[in-house]
């Protein structure tokens, strides 16, 4: 059998959920997290990065107010989940600390992720801590969230922020060793699926379908997950976290748990939807030498490369690039919004920093956000 998606894999995030890293609802794992952290480390030195989705707060918060059950009511599962992700924090804290990691905490809606701004910015700030090679420890902000705009689940958390950042690999960490064709709680016989396609729709029988018992959570949720995360081409894992040294295993190339493959590469699956974008919301009109550049160099577009900028598109806006003819050369995601660019077209990269008062990138449009028309 070939190796495991994981061990090419860059970026990954992993997520983990309630009952694993609170011990089913008894108090945080200490011993799990630690293990955790040891492996991500491991998998960090290997030149991965490494994002951590993690669940428990509710359930943390629960034991942590002394309360027998977990309540019914919104407001008290928000003022438990404030109070539990306080103590997920300062465990991860340690955990990482133990094995030299930083780590930061982001609380994200599900506004944060449709609001185009926001978005941008949480992207801007998980990949500038990845960089940093500070492990980013997310969760949903349940304090502000109401039923009507909730993830729900942090399995399809963990698909958004694994298309926010581009991964290659989500590796869903849970009490059972991977999918089955049934449920093995009620299904004795039920077998292991090693691997399947991401979004190949028998799957969702096999979790229990929407609707079911389980189909509020349990496998249903990973299954859509990895399929979202497919979406941005992006493969899933779906394995124990019991499983001794499974993530680093797993970056060893070791095949555990299921597997659900996705289609596609993440940047095959950008320029996909970059070149199927129809809202353009304007265009750069190119100088024959950035032409030259873009159709047979296969460069960036640079700012001293751009005659005009027509439109008025902002900074993640799919633009056109045009040739002084108006002949459609390529498209891509513009890193500068159009009053930007009209202030720093025609400049030399060392020159954009003095004209804006800040540089963002020195590429108008990056190669990888970018795809040739009509060639
Ligand atoms: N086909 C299936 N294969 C494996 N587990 C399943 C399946 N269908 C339902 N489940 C249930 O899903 C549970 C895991 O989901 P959940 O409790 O939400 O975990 P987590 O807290 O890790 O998100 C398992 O314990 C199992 O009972
Ligand atoms: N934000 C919630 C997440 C709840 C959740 O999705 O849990 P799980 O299904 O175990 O991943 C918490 O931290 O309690």
């Amino acid at each position: 059998m070939s190796q495991s998606i994981i061990h090419a894999a860059h970026r990954i995030v992993v997520k983990v959920g309630s009952s694993l890293v609170t011990n089913e609802g008894r108090g945080l794992d200490h011993a799990a997290l630690l293990r955790w952290a040891q492996e991500i480390a491991e998998v960090s030195k290997m030149g991965k990065q490494v994002v951590l989705v993690s669940s428990g707060a509710i359930a943390e918060g629960v034991a942590r107010l002394g309360w027998s059950q977990k309540p019914t009511s919104v407001h008290e599962k928000q003022a438990a989940a404030a109070v539990g992700q306080m103590g997920l924090c300062q465990a991860y804290e340690s955990a990482f600390r133990a094995y030299g990691l930083k780590t930061a905490q982001i609380l994200l809606t599900h506004e944060d992720l449709a609001d185009r701004t926001r978005y941008l910015n949480a992207r801007s700030t998980l990949m500038t801590l990845l960089n940093l090679g500070v492990i980013p420890i997310i969760n949903e902000n349940d304090t502000v969230v109401t039923a009507e705009i909730k993830f729900g689940d942090n399995d399809t958390l963990g698909a958004l922020v694994t298309n926010l950042i581009e991964g290659d690999a989500l590796i869903i960490l849970t009490d059972q060793t991977g999918l089955y064709t049934a449920d093995p709680r009620s299904n004795p016989d039920a077998k292991l699926v090693e691997e399947a396609e991401a979004g190949d729709a028998s799957l969702e029988d096999m979790a229990g379908g929407a609707g079911s018992s389980v189909g509020t959570g349990g496998m249903y949720t990973k299954i859509i997950a990895a399929k979202r995360a497919a979406r941005s081409g992006a493969s899933t894992v779906i394995a124990s976290g019991r499983e001794p040294e499974v993530l680093a295993r797993l970056a060893r190339g070791e095949r555990i748990g299921t597997q659900l493959t996705a289609q596609s590469t993440p940047l095959a699956a950008k320029k996909q939807w970059i070149a199927d974008h129809l809202q353009l919301k304007g265009s750069v009109v190119l100088d024959a030498g950035a032409v030259r550049a873009l159709r047979l160099q296969g460069s960036s577009l640079l700012p001293i490369g751009v005659k005009e900028a027509l439109g008025d598109f902002l900074r993640g806006d799919v633009v056109s690039c045009v040739d002084v003819s108006g002949v459609e050369i390529a498209r891509g995601l513009a890193n500068y919004s159009a009053a930007e660019t009209r202030r720093i077209m025609r400049l030399p990269t060392g020159q954009i920093e003095a004209a804006l008062g800040y540089i963002d990138e020195s590429e108008l449009i990056h190669r990888d956000n970018m795809v040739l028309m009509g060639v």
